[in-house]
């Protein structure tokens, strides 16, 4: 184990240097802090890391991961999971250390997760796990909320409202402006790819701006279960409680995956009832209602119904150009209205889908350096449109369409080789997982040999962003959705 410590603080050292050479991943402000974090363990994949304090623990837990794992990965030559925990130490040392190495102890700023807002004055005080609203003079009167892990994209502005969703928007609406006190919890349900992730970020960002100060936390309820396992392994059990007890809104996604999980639902069941009990505001996600979560606890069961239930359901024509306008207009894409219009007459029970061709349309024309229009968008939609009668894409047609296309194995795709071809066939086998399946991310994590979620996430956001830059990616992209589909027609 010393010597596996050893070789993992050479390894870490190298991770860190590899996230202070990628370009805008890591505020500079941060980077001290980085430095203070310390490798513990290396169990079988699992690397333990400690973090100073409970920021940059979510830092590495969220948006920092990707590039931490890859680099861990790649050193040591296999999938490297990584688990932080907050760091044991006084975390006042952390802080004046973290203001030496900054080689300024004047007024530095760490820039919130996710281009939120930024997460001001870290370095003032002990950063403790719960931020609690202040009062008093200077700069002591800044309320400092905990990285809520919110994408700052998903907002009640950018979400527009049909009658598809009408109903469970004014409600989001209604909870964020008085949380515990509207509906509680708010339970939204929905199909894959309608906005119910969206309608819970929006929430969070909105009570924030109402209410500074507020601790909402958002959470995937598969994340929840490994945290509680996790913290389980740790020793760290009240830890995770504060973490999910001590704040003012939760947020769980897509709790339909504790079905089947009796510990976890058993913690959750006291989570639950806490925050409940203190008036603090619960928004569920699901993509049944709750009394089809029939493998839950009744008692489960019976809460989640307590406030108020309510749906998201494919939108309207009208909904979806609505949609597809705003998308291209926030991402400076440029489509005319009938292509918008062709686009949304075609794709209908999925704003994921609909989105995805918006970006496989005018990245065709961008890397062709034409135009966009109806002509062209028939030509890149024919295949991709899903055919409504035709069988479903599953995970396995994927993987081995994708697999033999580049020749590889599907133990390839699912193992731990870093290699630049087999990291490529895989982030572009997981994109289109994504893309032609209703599968999660982390069910996509779990098909490519219990990858994490946040894996399936990076792949997925490369590959979108690459596809208007790079042709051989975009043709290798077009001519798997054919050979996929066409292998899913046959059956
Ligand atoms: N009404 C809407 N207005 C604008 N964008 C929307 C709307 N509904 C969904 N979207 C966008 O569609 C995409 C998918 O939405 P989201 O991830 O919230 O769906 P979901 O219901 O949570 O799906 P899943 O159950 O698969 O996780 C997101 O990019 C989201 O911003």
């Amino acid at each position: 184990m010393a010597e596996q410590t050893a070789d993992l603080a050479t390894v870490w050292a190298r991770a860190l240097d590899d996230l202070d050479v990628t370009d805008g991943v890591v505020p500079p402000r941060t980077r001290p802090f980085l430095r203070l974090t310390r490798p513990l363990a290396l169990y079988d994949d699992t690397a333990l890391v400690a973090a100073p304090n409970d920021f940059v623990r979510t830092q590495l837990e969220t948006d920092l991961r990707p590039l931490v794992t890859e680099s861990l990965s790649r050193a040591l030559g296999r999938d490297i999971r990584l688990v932080v925990t907050l760091d044991e130490a006084e975390p006042g040392d952390a802080a004046r250390e973290a203001a030496r190495l900054d080689g300024d102890a004047g007024e530095p700023v760490v820039a919130g997760t996710s281009g939120a807002a930024p997460v001001p004055d870290a370095l003032a005080d002990p950063p403790p796990a719960v931020l609690p609203r202040r009062t008093g003079t200077g700069r002591e009167d800044v309320a400092r909320p905990e990285p809520t892990r919110l994408n700052p994209r998903y907002l009640f502005e950018t979400f527009v409202i049909g009658a598809s969703n009408r109903f469970a928007h004014a409600a989001a609406v209604a909870v964020a402006e008085a949380p515990a006190k509207a509906y509680n919890p708010l339970f939204v349900y929905g199909g894959s790819g309608l906005g119910k992730t969206h309608l819970l970020h929006a929430i969070g960002h909105y009570a924030q701006s109402l209410y500074p100060g507020v601790r909402v936390r958002y959470v995937s309820s598969e994340e929840f279960t490994n945290d509680f396992i996790n913290s389980i392994r740790d020793g760290r059990s009240e830890t995770f409680r504060k973490r999910y007890r001590d704040i003012d809104v939760l947020l769980v996604d897509d709790i339909q995956f504790l079905e089947n999980k009796e510990g976890t639902q058993e913690e959750f069941f006291h989570t639950f009832n806490t925050l409940h009990n203190q008036n603090k505001q619960i928004v569920l996600s699901s993509d049944r209602p709750p009394q089809q979560l029939v493998t839950l606890e009744d008692r489960l069961r019976n809460r989640f119904q307590w406030g108020l239930t309510t749906d998201v359901q494919p939108p309207d024509l009208e909904t979806r150009i609505a949609i597809l306008r705003k998308k291209a207009a926030q991402d400076g894409l440029d489509a005319p209205p009938e292509v918008l219009e062709y686009i949304a007459s075609r794709i209908s029970t999925n704003i994921r889908e609909l989105e995805g061709a918006l970006i496989r349309v005018t990245a065709f024309a961008s890397l062709n350096r034409q135009g966009v229009d109806l002509g062209l968008a028939e030509i890149v939609l024919k295949d991709l449109i899903p055919d409504d009668t035709g069988p479903e894409i599953t995970a396995s047609t994927i993987m081995g369409q994708t697999a033999s296309y580049f020749g590889i194995s599907i133990d390839d795709l699912c193992g731990s080789s870093r290699s630049r071809g087999l990291v490529q066939a895989r982030q572009i086998a997981m994109y289109l997982c994504r893309e032609l399946t209703d599968l999660s991310l982390p069910k996509i994590g779990q098909q490519f040999g219990g990858r994490d979620h946040t894996t399936v996430m990076h792949a997925d956001r490369k590959i979108r962003t690459q596809l208007p830059e790079k042709r051989a990616l975009y043709n290798q992209v077009t001519e798997l959705t054919n050979r996929i589909k066409s292998t899913a027609r046959k059956g």
